[in-house]
């Protein structure tokens, strides 16, 4: 893949002043600034203390520009290209007050002036939602540093920063490990998680990945609902997004006036936040200088904020940076050093190409289909310049195991393309079904895992597994209750996929089809056959109903309101009442059910230990001794493992029905969740109970609203009905506001994150932590 190389764009604005101020120009063109010094200043900013006018040229400098045209201007064509599957990045960088929240954020009050983050996140989805050639899944994560911390704004505890690091991989950049990634299905989604974070003025982050998901042959012209496709849809890029805000220098003559503007008694306070914030721009400025000067060395790592926009600074990404400037005499000094910086940053190149996605199925589906270009194009050359010796040899042992080593070293990014071999079709076919055995070892990992997984649900009250019998793998039939003649026992093994129960299916958990036989069926009470055994696995209401996914189920796509709304259900509907009353039987028959199959297993186990005993005791295994016994203990011996050997049959066909009951019973009480949840999206969607719900709430909840609070919800309902495209933007607001008011917004959120960091000054002022 050719990367194409790109300079970083940087756009001036110019925060509205009514000063006459002329110390400041603009040329016609739009992209020049002057800045004359005025001369009775007495102000020393020239490098030699005698020049006094400064000339800076950029992409763009907006003046009294509307947050439309700002966005148009400098984000619009950093979306389209994430949707185009390259990543980008806009920054907003200035002093204090010069406008970088209202370029980012805007006024997240009024609609028209909302920032580029809500716009971004608006254009991103009205383009996706038009797209039909490619499907994208889209994540935010949302990042705070400040201190030189990173705090992660849409954790569950959102304060706490533990577990996470800035790493960097050859395929996905720089990224945060163990930061929140929220899939988020549609523009309001997006915006609720952005407003949750909203009141944080740091150094932020909010990032968007983007997975693209290109059809395969099969899937091409079948284009239906994303989730139940995804099978035939084969991710091909995982761009992101970083839009960031408040990146400002703060002086300390800026720190002192804020504190005397805030009358704050604890100077120090103010002071060591200026400090910390002025290191780690001067880190970022650092960074900045060393790559515009080319240097061997960037010190990217010295700081977490340029750790995390390496790639925005030097790497594959589109990047564009807002410098907010605010242009009074007052404020000379800092404009002047934005200035510079935003020159500085100009000077920076990006290397850009498609953002690949590390999948290795990709992977070798793309060097399959490039080895058979290759195959073909080797022959022709072959043949056009008669070139005769090429080594056909098969691959000596030594070779097969560099070709291994390679395949691993390319798959995880480690060796390039030029490395593999192209000398050969044997040397390139060897490669390929190298890559597929690197691959298929990484699938047996994940299948180990899958099990050991399964492993812990089995020891909840699943089969058991007697000593000898052979632990399941993929693709072997265990023999289970198969009495093993030749080799002396019986097999209670692990039951084969296609006889374990939907909710344990690994590969087939996506509405499989109950398993049970038609007499087993008829063993199960009346209650729990019928029409919720029917298959639904081609249905497209078909999904994950395993006990584990149903309460997932229940919250997904919906937040508090469909959860408080799926409560209500439940509760006070007649169809909820029935439904949840029929998942509560079946779930209390299944575990009493459950918990007999586990002492009949343990009765089998019993069974087959006395019978392995008085084996042992006839001599009738070979690696035992045999114990010297007379004729009439001789037969008794045999008689006792006549009846043993009944006894386990009786015991062992008693344990094999009941488990096939208990298979049956599992899909049933799978079939009753599904149903419960089918229904509940039914009730959601067709009578839109959940608007009434939430506006029953919303009554309850107006009583103890505030006037300002209740004029602000009556003045976003308004809105939305007056722009249909503020749909989204007024109902996430909507939503935020309503947790604001229960509680849970201060309570979770910025609560967390205060007392956080409130912790870590403490460990800093002990000296404890840097
Ligand atoms: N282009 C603009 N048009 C209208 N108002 C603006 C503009 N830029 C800034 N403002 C107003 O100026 C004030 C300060 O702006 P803002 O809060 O965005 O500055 P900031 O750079 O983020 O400050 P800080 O560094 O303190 O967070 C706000 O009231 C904002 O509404």
């Amino acid at each position: 893949m050719v990367a194409k190389k790109t300079h970083v764009k940087v756009f001036i604005r110019t925060r509205p002043t009514a000063s006459n101020f002329d110390g400041l120009k603009v040329d016609e063109d739009g992209c020049s600034v002057h800045v004359k010094l005025p001369k009775e200043s007495g102000q020393v900013l020239g490098p030699n203390n005698a020049q006094d006018s400064y000339s800076f040229k950029f992409d763009g400098v907006l003046e009294n520009a509307t947050q439309d045209t700002m966005y148009t201007t400098a984000a619009h064509e950093v979306v389209d290209s994430l949707l185009a599957g390259y990543s980008g990045c806009v920054l907003a960088y200035g002093q204090t007050a010069a406008g970088k929240t209202f370029t980012m954020a805007g006024d997240l009050h009024n609609y028209v002036h909302r920032g580029i983050i809500p716009r971004s996140i608006h254009h991103t989805f009205q383009e996706i939602d038009m797209r039909v050639d490619k499907l994208y899944k889209v994540h935010v994560s949302y990042l705070e540093i400040y201190n030189e911390q990173l705090y992660d704004l849409l954790a569950e505890n959102p304060g706490d920063s533990n577990g996470m690091a800035v790493q960097e991989d050859p395929t996905r950049g720089a990224y945060v490990r163990g930061l929140t990634l929220v899939e988020v299905k549609s523009e309001e989604e997006a915006l609720a998680q952005y407003f949750l974070g909203e009141q944080v003025p740091h150094d932020l982050l909010l990032c968007t990945l983007c997975e693209h998901y290109t059809p395969t042959p099969q899937g091409v012209g079948t284009l239906t609902p994303f989730d139940r496709l995804l099978g035939s849809w084969a991710l091909g890029l995982t761009s992101k997004l970083l839009l960031g805000g408040a990146l400002k220098p703060i002086t300390v003559h800026e720190a002192e006036s804020s504190r005397r503007a805030s009358k704050k008694p604890d100077f120090s306070q103010t002071l060591r936040e200026a400090q910390s914030i002025n290191k780690s721009l001067s880190f970022l400025e650092q960074t900045v200088t060393a790559l515009a000067r080319k240097e061997a060395h960037v010190p990217f790592r010295q700081s977490r904020l340029t750790s995390v926009l390496r790639d925005a600074l030097g790497g594959n990404c589109k990047t564009v940076m807002v410098a907010n400037i605010w242009g009074e005499p007052q404020h000379l000094e800092e404009t002047l050093s934005t200035l510079r910086f935003a020159s500085r940053v100009r000077t920076l190149t990006t290397e850009l190409s498609l953002a690949e996605s590390s999948d290795p199925a990709l992977l070798l589906r793309r060097y399959e289909r490039q080895i058979k270009e290759l195959k073909q194009e080797l022959a022709m050359r072959d043949a056009l310049s008669g070139k005769a010796r090429v080594n056909y040899d098969d691959l000596s042992d030594i070779e097969i195991r560099e070709m291994n080593q390679l395949a691993k070293d390319f798959l995880q990014g480690r060796a390039e393309v030029d490395q593999l071999p192209t000398e050969s079709i044997k040397r390139i076919k060897e490669c390929y079904k190298q890559m597929r055995a690197v691959y298929s070892a990484a699938g047996a990992e994940l299948q180990q895992q899958l099990e050991s997984a399964e492993a812990s649900l089995q020891r909840n009250g699943a089969q058991p597994r007697m000593s000898g019998s052979v632990p399941g793998t993929p693709g072997q039939n265990n023999r289970v209750g198969e009495v093993a003649e030749g080799e002396r026992g019986f097999q209670v093994g692990t039951a084969p996929q296609e006889a374990r129960p939907a909710s344990m299916s690994v590969a087939g958990g996506l509405g499989s089809p109950p398993r049970a036989p038609a007499s087993v069926v008829s063993k199960v009470p009346a209650s729990v056959s019928g029409t919720l055994l029917q298959d639904e696995s081609n249905s497209p209401k078909a999904r994950d109903t395993s006990p584990g996914a149903f309460d997932d189920l229940a919250e997904a796509h919906g937040g508090v309101d469909r959860n408080a709304a799926f409560v209500h259900f439940k509760r006070d509907t007649a169809q909820g009442q029935s439904l949840a009353a029929a998942v509560k039987e079946r779930s209390q028959q299944h575990k009493e059910l459950m918990a007999s199959v586990r002492d009949l297993g343990a009765s089998v186990n019993a069974a087959k230990a006395r019978i392995d005993e008085l084996n042992a005791t006839l001599g009738n295994k070979k690696t035992e001794t045999p114990v010297q016994a007379t004729d009439s203990e001789h037969s008794h011996l045999l008689q006792d493992l006549k009846a043993g050997k009944m006894h386990y049959r009786t015991t062992f066909d008693n344990f094999k029905e009941q488990r096939t009951t208990l298979d049956a019973l599992a899909a049933s009480l799978a079939e009753a969740k599904k149903a419960l949840i089918v229904e509940f999206d039914k009730w959601l969607a067709t009578a839109s109970p959940l608007s009434k719900f939430t506006s029953a709430k919303g009554k309850a909840d107006e009583d103890e609203l505030d006037a300002a609070e209740a004029f602000e919800r009556m003045q976003l309902t308004a809105l939305s009905a007056a722009d249909p495209d503020s749909a989204a933007y007024h109902a996430a607001r909507k939503h935020t506001s309503m947790l604001r008011m229960s509680g849970n917004f201060k309570g979770s959120k910025a609560a967390a994150v205060n007392a956080r960091r409130k912790e870590q000054e403490l460990l800093i002022n002990a000296g404890l932590k840097q």
